[in-house]
């Protein structure tokens, strides 16, 4: 299957993604205040920009059905995701709204560059193995947080842990869906566009290990302008 095969390569990736302090940080209950809320102001913009991807590939979809599935994952987007949001902001000790609408530092605006451009140029093959590296990589550094650590309510962060690994609530299980959806893809599509996709979905794991070090080391642009001047 082409989404095992990305996945198998992407594999240091996600091992790199485990090994992160942020993420370990998260599984042990302690992540510096300054990391969550670099987190949180970056994130909020990441998922608005998210949102709008999904919008672009409702306007590539064939049929009706697809177009169901990417009109829900804009209201998941934009709804609940919210939650671990506001886990983070709690922990923090801030108001989750002083934390919107703010200027994306480097790593998270590369990101969003990087999934927009795929979305725009690609195909929905493309955009989706673009997509997939963020469902994904939660659901997967998740759900390792829970098979190796069992955290308990003594941790902080449990319900985001368990928001983004725990398949008991119901929650629409993106990452199959999106890979079922890819595979199927891949059945027809030439070599080259096969290609592009690949890279993609690597950039894409990339990008969300980056995203965590962009968090941890409170990364920003090198030259402070007056007022929030790079903002979209
Ligand atoms: C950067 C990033 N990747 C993945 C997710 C999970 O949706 C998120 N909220 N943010």
């Amino acid at each position: 299957m082409f989404s095992a095969q990305l996945r198998e390569e992407a594999n240091p990736v996600f091992e790199a993604i485990y090994k992160h302090p942020f993420v370990t940080g998260v599984a042990n209950g302690h992540v510096p205040k300054e990391a969550l809320i670099h987190y949180v102001k970056a994130d909020y913009e990441y998922l608005t920009a998210f949102a709008r991807i999904y919008g672009l590939a409702v306007s590539k979809c064939e049929t009706r059905e697809e177009m169901d599935f990417y009109q829900s994952q804009i209201n998941f987007v934009l709804h609940s995701e919210i939650h671990p949001h506001n886990v983070f902001c709690k922990v923090a000790g801030v108001k989750y709204e002083d934390l919107q609408r703010m200027t994306p530092p480097p790593a998270a605006d590369h990101y969003i560059s990087h999934m927009m451009n795929s979305a725009v140029h690609g195909d929905i093959g493309e955009l989706m193995a673009a997509l997939l590296p963020c469902p994904w990589t939660y659901q997967a550094l998740a759900a390792h947080i829970i098979e190796t650590k069992s955290p308990d309510a003594s941790n902080p962060f449990l319900e985001w842990i368990l928001f983004y690994g725990s398949r008991e609530d119901g929650m629409p299980d993106v990452t199959s869906e999106l890979c079922k959806r890819l595979d199927k893809w891949a059945e027809t599509a030439g070599s080259a566009a096969k290609e592009r996709a690949r890279k993609a979905f690597l950039k894409s794991c990339m990008l969300e290990h980056a995203f965590w070090e962009m968090a941890t080391t409170e990364q920003d642009w090198m030259v402070p302008l007056k007022g929030d001047t790079l903002h979209a």
